[in-house]
């Protein structure tokens, strides 16, 4: 079999492992985090494939146990940046002209790394550095990514074998060129998989990028990174660029040889990187293509026929799982009166059962805060709650950063639907409720679509098939991931294609052929087999006489 027919086989979702006790997966965990936590790990620059350590340096700090440095971190300045352009576009030349079976075959080596030797390293790494359970890490660093590498290869032969047409003596054919210039990858914190596939997407389809991580995922980024080049990622395809994303993105948008942005992250931070390149349009060569994930507000709604265990279970897994800091997280609902007693009591139940605490501890459901930065962000908005007369705080516990993060699970019930907690992102565990009459179903409907200014993720939950029907029809521009009895959360790379649109971004769906083909510029090539060669129509020949 030859590398071409490996690659189109059919890309299959890896495995989650349940690191029970007495699980190899546990043991092999436990050990990678034990030898993780007892380095300090001296993160480069990766430019043209060379590792550059700077003066200017920054630290990698665990969040659950906040004075425990994981790594340091060189930091890029203008002059990095510049040169990590001009590596991206050196290695260009010869990227962009290898076959998809060549590039591709790096990504699938890559996966296999990650599923086999590195799964651990990679796993232990987020959980330290993100502050995520050996849960979360598995869905993200190792089953998540490993689906990007594996899924995108087969979307882009897809991409690759839709041809047009040809005809009887016309060969016609689609060239899926990269673009020109290199693409510029912004990556958020939550999601090591994320930082990972923003990189390697547009470099799968042949383009070179420059990689600026989140300063906060330096760590789990890094290794990432480190995989890629062992699997074979040629020498300046990606480059690896921590530091002051002002700084460098300052530098990177006045490149004439900026093609794209991919970026996730918040929506203010996308606003600004869009108004800057309509500033700087006239300086590029072609116009740059805008890839942005952003924000949520994400809706949980329930009809009063829902199943209260599932509504419950839903809304807590879906609120407070990773701290809330996911950006599909499930921050405001909309529970009838008729079930929200029992709602709320089953919810408060379940909350006292799901310890919160160092990951490293597998008996803990959740760890801390990313940083003191979100960590004081959400002890306010808590603490404006409780001062708030239109809202009622149903959750004990307190936020606590003595040792590392901790922001406990919240539950509000709010007497304003248009309240800031049922408005705003605050991504942290802060779930708002508004408690609507059971005759206001439509109308809640309508509420739902209308409050906030994103469209990311939505749920409802519902057993009248009527009402599943009702809510797909008025939700339909409201989430563009959206959930019919199950949490908000939890895409699967090549089951639900991920992204949202209004203020929640560009939805181009992460992990779909619809992201791949933003990273593309078609050329469209016409073979003629016989040519004209006489510029006369046929309408033009004298008329016969009868
Ligand atoms: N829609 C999605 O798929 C998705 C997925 C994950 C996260 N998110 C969103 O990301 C946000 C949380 O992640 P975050 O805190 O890392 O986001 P963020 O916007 O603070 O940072 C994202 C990236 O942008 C960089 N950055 C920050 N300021 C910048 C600037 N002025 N110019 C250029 N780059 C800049 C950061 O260093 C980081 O690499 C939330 O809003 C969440 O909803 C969205
Ligand atoms: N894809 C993830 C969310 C990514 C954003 O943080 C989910 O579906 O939960």
């Amino acid at each position: 079999m030859d590398i071409q027919n490996q690659t189109i086989a059919s890309a299959f979702n890896e495995p989650v492992l349940t690191y029970a006790p007495g699980s190899e997966e546990r043991r092999a965990l436990q050990n990678a985090l034990t030898s993780q936590s007892l380095r300090i790990e001296d993160i480069p620059l990766v430019i043209g494939g060379n590792k550059l350590h700077t003066s200017r340096q920054t630290e990698v700090l665990s969040p659950h146990r906040h004075r425990h440095v994981l790594a340091r971190v060189s930091s890029a300045s203008a002059f990095e940046a510049g040169a990590a352009v001009d590596a991206a576009l050196a290695a260009g030349v010869d990227w962009a002209g290898r076959t998809l079976a060549e590039r591709a075959a790096v990504f699938l080596k890559a996966a296999d790394l990650l599923a086999g030797p590195w799964r651990q390293r990679l796993n232990a790494a987020t959980m330290l550095g993100q502050s995520k359970t050996a849960q979360q890490a598995e869905i993200d660093s190792a089953c998540e990514l490993i689906d990007f590498l594996r899924f995108n290869v087969q979307f882009a032969h897809e991409i690759e074998a839709t041809q047009p047409l040809s005809i009887d003596g016309v060969a016609n054919g689609s060239d899926y060129r990269p673009l020109e210039g290199f693409v510029y990858a912004i990556t958020p914190f939550n999601f090591t998989a994320i930082g990972g596939n923003l990189a390697i997407a547009p470099a799968l389809m042949g383009n070179t990028v420059v990689w600026k991580p989140a300063g906060s995922a330096a760590l789990s980024n890094y290794l990432f990174m480190q995989l890629l080049e062992e699997a074979g990622l040629p020498p300046g395809v990606i480059n690896f660029l921590p530091g002051d994303p002002r700084e460098i993105t300052d530098t990177l948008l006045a490149s004439p040889h900026l093609a794209g942005i991919h970026f996730t992250g918040s929506t203010a931070v996308f606003d600004q990187l869009w108004q800057e390149t309509a500033q700087n349009l006239r300086r590029y060569r072609s116009y740059p293509r805008l890839v942005g994930e952003t924000g949520g507000k994400d809706f949980v709604i329930a009809h009063p026929s829902a199943d209260v265990e599932a509504l419950a279970v839903g809304l807590v897994r879906g609120a407070y799982e990773y701290q809330g800091q996911k950006c599909s997280a499930a921050s405001r609902a909309y529970v009838p009166a008729s079930l929200w007693p029992e709602v709320k009591a089953r919810m408060l139940a379940l909350m006292a059962e799901l310890p919160m605490g160092d990951v490293q501890d597998f008996g803990n459901f959740m760890g801390a805060v990313i940083d003191r930065r979100a960590y004081d962000r959400l002890a306010a908005a808590i603490s404006g709650a409780h001062a708030d007369e239109g809202v009622e705080v149903l959750s004990s516990g307190a936020p606590d950063d003595s040792v590392g993060y901790f922001v406990p699970p919240t539950l509000v019930e709010v007497r304003d639907p248009k309240h800031r907690l049922m408005t705003e992102e605050l991504f942290g565990p802060l779930l708002a409720v508004f408690v609507y009459a059971d005759v206001d179903w439509r109308h809640t409907l309508a509420l739902v679509d209308g409050t906030s200014a994103y469209a990311l993720t939505g749920a409802v939950f519902a057993a009248d098939e009527a009402a599943i029907d009702e809510a797909h029809e008025v939700l339909r521009f409201a989430a563009g991931n959206f959930y019919v009895n199950d949490k908000p959360t939890g895409a699967v790379v090549g089951q639900q294609p991920f992204g949202g649109a209004r203020r929640s971004g560009t939805n181009d769906k992460a992990g779909s052929a619809l992201n791949l083909l933003r990273w593309v510029s078609a050329r469209t090539v016409k073979r003629t087999a016989a040519p004209a060669r006489d510029p006369r129509y046929p309408h033009m020949a004298p008329d016969h006489v009868a």
